[in-house]
């Protein structure tokens, strides 16, 4: 699902209005009707509500809103925060609809006029909506400020008001803080951040059949993968397949004290579909490997401790194949980063061609050596939590920079770079940023950047795309996380229950 830029949610608003035909009188009340049927689907009409509105066409969409939850029997009160006035066209037909109705419209202008607010209630915020050209202040500012500071339950129509949709805000800024955010047909830049968190809370689109076609060819680099993207991605196995069909891969991981990373990468991969796995660790690690899980093959590094990426003398014996051989290498989980592990990397990157997949200490390595980015191989999946891409690159100001800095990294490395966290953004080579939806702070724990690597590592040696596979890779990791939080909860969550969590279908 795209993400389109302020000025192309007001085109397509425009485009819907001129193709459908419809007039732009009708599409307020559509879009008033979705938040509505969101709205009784979650509050029963015993809850008082007080609705807030400002002038233009979000408060338009409020007196629209208002009415309709009137005639729903809902106890509400409407009160018009007046901070100019100059009122829009389609603000002023739904004024006169709602006073036919009713004659409680209040008018907020001054500080005192501005309502208590208690628990039991539930405030609507339709004071300003898109249409944000500045910080607010004077009486939007005041209204704003109790809103926030009232312990009641708070729904913005659209966005919240105060917050800009695609741009960053000043930390001075005064913005509502809303419980929910009901957002029309389109998800919007600011909610992926996770500085705005506390200015979108739990959000929701509504469909208001706006112009399909405009939203097709809108050109964006913002996506937000959902469901339905994931599922176009994921490849059906042919009748006739067999092991050789998924590619093997060689995961290079672990180090003393760190093997548990290792084999959640490892089960993870075989849990996302490989054909074969092998599994090169320090000697420490074979045992450990070998009966934790006895689908993969395990190579010992000569190394005790650490991966040298020289095969143990008896291994090497066995004629092992080298890195160069397998279809995908996946490495960084557990490494740590030994001098002798940082010569590896730098033999790696000379002789592989093939995109990889680089993780945790391989990405604290190479952030120590940056000299050696250019010499990952292209389309390679680099997968760094902010900490990490913050030693890669440098620190932000504000989520919107990071942003930028984060293309910019894509594209000059020629590399997909997952930026994890809540809505992890995948970066792609050719500029575009994918916005994950699944995942929960349940996954904040300790293994689960590990199983996420196995996860991608498998998806390459089946062959899938690099950007296929973060996208694909990311969503399906987030979607376990979010089945076992349903299950057993966020907070008891680790790392293993994702693996086993992982559904391809
Ligand atoms: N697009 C869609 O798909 C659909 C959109 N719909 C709805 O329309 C909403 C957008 O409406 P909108 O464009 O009228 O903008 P909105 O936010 O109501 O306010 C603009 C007014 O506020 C003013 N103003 C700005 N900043 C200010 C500030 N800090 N403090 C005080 N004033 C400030 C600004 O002044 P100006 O910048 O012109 O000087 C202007 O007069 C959208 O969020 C959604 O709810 C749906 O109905 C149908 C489908
Ligand atoms: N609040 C959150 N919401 C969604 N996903 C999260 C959240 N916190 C962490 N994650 C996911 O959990 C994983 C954590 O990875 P990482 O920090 O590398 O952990 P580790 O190094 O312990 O394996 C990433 O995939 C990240 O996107
Ligand atoms: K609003």
């Amino acid at each position: 699902m795209k993400i389109l830029n302020v000025d192309q949610i007001r085109a397509l608003d425009q485009s819907t209005i001129e193709h459908e035909p419809i007039a732009p009188i009708n599409l307020m009340e559509r879009a008033a009707l979705a938040f509505v049927d969101w709205f009784v689907d979650h509050f029963p009409n015993t809850t008082p509500v007080k609705l807030f509105c400002g002038l233009g066409n979000n408060g338009g969409d409020g007196l629209a809103i208002a009415r309709l939850l009137l005639e729903r029997e809902f106890p509400i009160e409407v009160y018009v925060v007046r901070y100019a006035r100059r009122e829009s066209d389609d603000f002023m037909h739904n004024h006169r609809r709602l006073k036919l109705l009713t004659e409680n419209i209040r008018y907020v202008e001054v500080a005192q006029e501005i309502p208590g607010l208690r628990h039991n209630e539930l405030i609507i915020d339709a004071i300003l909506g898109s249409g944000l050209s500045r910080p607010t202040e004077g009486i939007v500012k005041n209204v704003i400020d109790v809103i926030n500071r009232s312990p009641a339950t708070v729904v913005a129509v659209d966005i919240a008001s105060g917050l800009y949709v695609d741009k960053p805000n000043a930390p001075s800024d005064t913005i509502v803080e809303p419980d929910y955010t009901i957002t029309f047909q389109l998800p919007k830049l600011a909610f992926m951040l996770p500085k705005n968190s506390r200015y979108v809370g739990d959000w929701h689109i509504v469909d208001i059949q706006l112009h399909k076609r405009y939203i097709d060819l809108a050109p964006t680099p913002y996506y937000y993968t959902q469901s339905r993207d994931a599922r176009l991605l994921l490849r059906k196995r042919d009748k006739f397949s067999n092991k050789g069909s998924f590619g093997h891969a060689l995961l290079m991981v672990g180090s003393y004290g760190k093997m548990g990373a290792a084999v959640l990468a490892t089960k993870a991969c075989l849990r996302s579909g490989v054909g074969l796995l092998t599994v090169h660790v320090p000697k420490c690690g074979y045992d450990i490997l070998q009966i934790a899980v006895p689908e993969a093959m395990c190579r010992p590094d000569g190394n005790p401790n650490v991966l040298t990426g020289t095969p143990d003398r008896g291994a090497s014996e066995l004629g092992s194949p080298t890195p160069a051989d397998y279809a995908v290498v996946g490495i960084g989980s557990g490494i740590g980063q030994a001098p002798e592990t940082l010569d590896m990397l730098k033999g790696l990157l000379k002789t592989l061609k093939k995109p990889m997949v680089i993780d945790a200490d391989a990405l604290n390595l190479l952030s120590e050596n940056r000299e050696l980015l250019k010499q990952i191989p292209p389309n390679s999946i680099l997968t760094p939590h902010p900490k990490e891409f913050e030693r890669l690159t440098q620190k932000w100001d504000n989520d919107y920079q990071k942003l930028d800095i984060l293309r910019e990294f894509a594209q000059k490395y020629r590399v997909v770079v997952v930026l994890k966290g809540a809505n992890s953004a995948i970066a792609t080579p050719d500029g575009d940023i994918h916005f994950n939806s699944t995942g929960n702070p349940g996954l904040s724990t300790g293994g689960t950047g590990d199983v996420l690597t196995g996860v991608l590592t498998a998806l390459l040696a089946q062959n899938y795309d690099s950007v296929e596979a973060a996208v694909l890779g990311v969503f399906a990791h987030g979607l376990a996380g979010d089945r076992v939080a349903a299950k057993r909860g966020q907070i008891g969550m680790v790392a293993t229950d994702i693996i086993e969590a992982l559904r391809w279908e």
